[in-house]
């Protein structure tokens, strides 16, 4: 991999502290002795889709489960720094990490429902999260999967495996099951590298109409897409950050070589 300067970083900031979602100060991740998240400062404005792009290895989906404390769950994994969310300090001990995971939710590469039904897939975690009431479970399923854009699809198969349905419509449903427990921030491993080109279109529609309500932070190779579906995209380099700024600025007038640079390999 070539080298770039990772003295030369251009980071957007926000001045008013009410339109960052979330923000990390100083984060570092290291898994045993070594350490992969280098000091990363970044916020996340509101209702608005950041790409977080860079090559195979420089830390992408270390930094994304590290915002919703995902990491907790290798043991091996350490991460010292601040994620401030609403002015407090996820990376505490203190933290209730299921309470959080309900504000800060996840939806990962590979499309993973649950062996149930499509109704099950969305009315677990509310049960678990205590909302017993029938017509209130059933106006979450339909509210949550029509976000995802899967509900003309199933409305009349609720019932039927949620492993019968396509990759595309799989990670639907796990994006519905994300929506269904009201999170206001969702956060995307490589939604759609495992799906063709017509769901990943319908999957980045949906994230395109979900980003009025929602703030999302997207991991993914695919530069073009980061340039299709994204407001602000974050260049990640050897777990460090090269350049966070407004998307079409990243692609139109890199501050920095590494995102201007022809020879360096993406998928698109
Ligand atoms: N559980 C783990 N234990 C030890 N090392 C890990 C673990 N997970 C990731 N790594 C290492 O951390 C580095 C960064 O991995 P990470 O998956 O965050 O990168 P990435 O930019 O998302 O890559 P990709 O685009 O290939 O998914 C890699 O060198 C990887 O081998």
């Amino acid at each position: 991999m070539k080298n770039y300067d990772t003295t030369q970083t251009a980071l957007q900031q926000f001045k008013d502290p009410a339109q960052v979602a979330i923000s990390t100060e100083a984060l570092h991740v290291y898994y045993g002795q070594h350490e992969q998240i280098k000091g990363i400062d970044l916020q996340f404005p509101k209702q608005q889709i950041t790409a977080i792009i860079g090559a195979s290895g420089s830390g992408k989906s270390t930094y994304l489960r590290a915002l919703n404390r995902m990491n907790d769950e290798i043991p091996t994994a350490k991460v010292t720094g601040k994620i401030l969310y609403h002015g407090l300090d996820m990376n505490q001990k203190q933290i209730d990490v299921y309470q959080m995971r309900r504000q800060i939710g996840m939806v990962f590469q590979r499309p993973n429902p649950f062996a149930k039904s499509i109704r099950e897939n969305i009315t677990f975690a509310l049960k678990r999260y205590g909302l017993k009431n029938r017509d209130a479970l059933a106006q979450r399923v339909e509210t949550s999967l029509q976000q995802a854009g899967l509900w003309e699809q199933v409305k009349d198969q609720l019932d039927k495996s949620a492993l019968a349905l396509s990759g595309g419509q799989q990670q639907r449903l796990c994006i519905a099951r994300a929506l269904a427990v009201q999170p206001e921030i969702l956060l995307l491993d490589e939604p759609a590298s495992a799906l063709d080109p017509v769901s990943t279109r319908i999957v980045e529609d949906t994230l395109n109409e979900l980003k009025q309500a929602y703030t999302i932070i997207i991991v993914t190779h695919n530069m073009q897409q980061a340039a299709r579906i994204s407001d602000s995209t974050a260049f990640f380099y050897n777990g460090q950050v090269l350049e966070y700024a407004p998307t079409k600025q990243v692609f139109t007038r890199p501050q920095i070589q590494a995102t201007n640079d022809p020879n360096y390999s993406y998928e698109v």
